[in-house]
């Protein structure tokens, strides 16, 4: 496994990972466990501001949905980067970590009206409108409200990133955004300059995530000045605001070869200015999302070596105590991991097995064929790169209770998200009194079922 961020192998042997040694963050915090490393995901923040912001005076909009809780609201907030929020559930949390509103962009294809008037309240920064009918209902709810929201609006520039079908957005045949070669997005920016309560500030476009080609960023760009030429040339306005989206790729496994942030600013934002010179626009601000880049090499979850069935000839599978319901994307994309046994991370390798989850399905798989010293229960196996959509895609599939969450730094480890509970998985079950009537509780009550 490659060693990421402040991660390290110490004198016992062990994996360690911000100054913490992963076997004792297994036994005090339990597993399986996220283990966040702090210093690794701020410095990926920094990274960023510098490249975009501190270089071409761009905005980095962190992609909440790889990872948001009110601690990682914190950390972002504190790192000067704004917030991109794709529901009412993760706008809720920003608002409770007090996260500045005015660095909130509110994305989502399907926004409520619920959803766009908490927008509006909250006094959220841009509201990316993703088609025509939420242009006009936000129109009606701002006029409502008395407020003229700054809107930039989702488009899709017909580009296609080389990655997982899934996880590809910058197509026509999208779900998201309205696309500029079918003319949909010129009717939407004439619309939207007509619409009194609406301040359009520019156009976004995110053309997929995962990404390792620089090249189709730039293409994105040019497919965005080109049209903002056209708007420019139609209606007499040209966008101020240029969001690329996000996307780019990280480190999971040998073959992965990620660019750095420093090429893909120079890449995006040269590309902008290149064309804004070209056709004669003013030059916008430079906006990107970035997520995976931000969050996901600072993840490492812990588990646990349970069950190891042998058959031989066939395959030997070595079951961990979480799989699907904390990590759903390998079940999901195919995605490849890496693992390291942290009791014993300067073992040599001594055979080839594959990692399964304890779900009962037979594609809760987490890691196929991955070479490792021998494996025994009880060992406790640490798999790299968990830091994006895993926590914010889990789920309690079998009722699992999710995994807890801990910011490790300098030796500290603080819990930041709670490991759930089984209460916490009745938390929301309701009995109607007329089923406690019935046989099965009676049963249960007088400890015989
Ligand atoms: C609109 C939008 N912005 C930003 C992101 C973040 O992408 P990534 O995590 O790949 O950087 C996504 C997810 O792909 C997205 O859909
Ligand atoms: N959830 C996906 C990425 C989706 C991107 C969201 N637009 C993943 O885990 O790779």
């Amino acid at each position: 496994m490659k060693l990421q961020g402040t991660m390290k192998i110490n004198d016992k042997g062990h994996l360690e990972i911000g100054g913490c040694d992963a076997v004792d963050l297994a036994k005090r915090f339990g597993t399986p466990l996220y283990v966040m490393d702090e210093q690794q995901f701020r410095q990926n923040c920094r990274n960023y501001y510098r490249a975009f912001t501190d270089k071409y005076d761009g905005t980095v909009i962190y992609a909440g949905k790889t990872l948001l809780t009110m601690a990682i609201c914190h950390i972002i907030a504190e790192e000067g980067l704004s917030l991109d929020v794709v529901s009412g559930g993760e706008l809720y949390t920003a608002w409770k970590a007090r996260f500045p509103m005015e660095r909130v962009f509110f994305h989502g294809n399907n926004k409520t009206r619920v959803e766009l008037k908490m927008a509006l309240d909250f006094k959220v920064g841009r509201i990316m409108a993703d088609n025509l009918y939420e242009l006009e209902t936000l129109n009606h709810l701002a006029g409502e409200a008395g407020v003229k929201p700054r809107v930039l609006l989702r488009l899709t520039p017909g580009v296609e990133a080389h990655t997982h079908e899934y996880i590809k957005t910058g197509q026509v045949d999208s779900k998201f955004g309205m696309a500029i070669e079918t003319g949909q997005a010129m009717e939407a920016v004439k619309i939207a300059l007509g619409l009194e309560n609406i301040n359009l500030t520019g156009f976004h476009c995110h053309i997929g995530s995962q990404i390792f080609e620089l090249e189709s960023y730039a293409h994105a760009a040019d497919v965005m000045m080109s049209f903002a030429r056209e708007v420019k040339a139609e209606t007499g306005w040209a966008p101020y605001e240029m969001n690329l989206g996000g996307g780019l790729g990280i480190y999971y496994a040998l073959g992965d070869e990620p660019q750095s942030v420093e090429k893909y600013a120079d890449t995006a934002v040269r590309a902008v200015q290149e064309l804004a010179e070209k056709y004669h626009l003013p030059m916008p601000r430079v906006m990107v999302e970035p997520g995976r880049s931000i969050s996901g090499p600072a993840g490492t979850t812990l588990y646990t070596v349970g069950a190891i069935k042998d058959i031989p000839g066939v395959r030997k599978y070595v079951a961990v105590d979480g799989g699907m319901g904390d990590n759903p994307r390998p079940a999901m994309y195919q995605s490849r991991y890496e693992a390291i046994i942290a009791n014993r991370a300067a073992e040599p390798i001594e055979e080839k097995v594959s990692i399964a989850g304890k779900c009962c399905e037979s594609g809760d798989m987490l890691i196929w064929d991955i070479e490792l010293p021998a494996l025994q229960p009880g060992d406790i196996l640490a798999v790299s790169a968990t830091g994006a959509y895993n926590y914010s895609m889990s789920m309690n599939y079998n009722r699992l209770p999710r995994p807890a969450m801990v910011l490790v730094r300098e030796g500290e480890a603080d819990v930041i998200v709670a490991r759930e509970t089984y209460d916490d998985l009745l938390r929301n079950d309701l009995v109607p009194d007329r089923l406690k009537k019935k046989g099965t509780v009676k049963l249960a009550e007088a400890g015989t079922a």
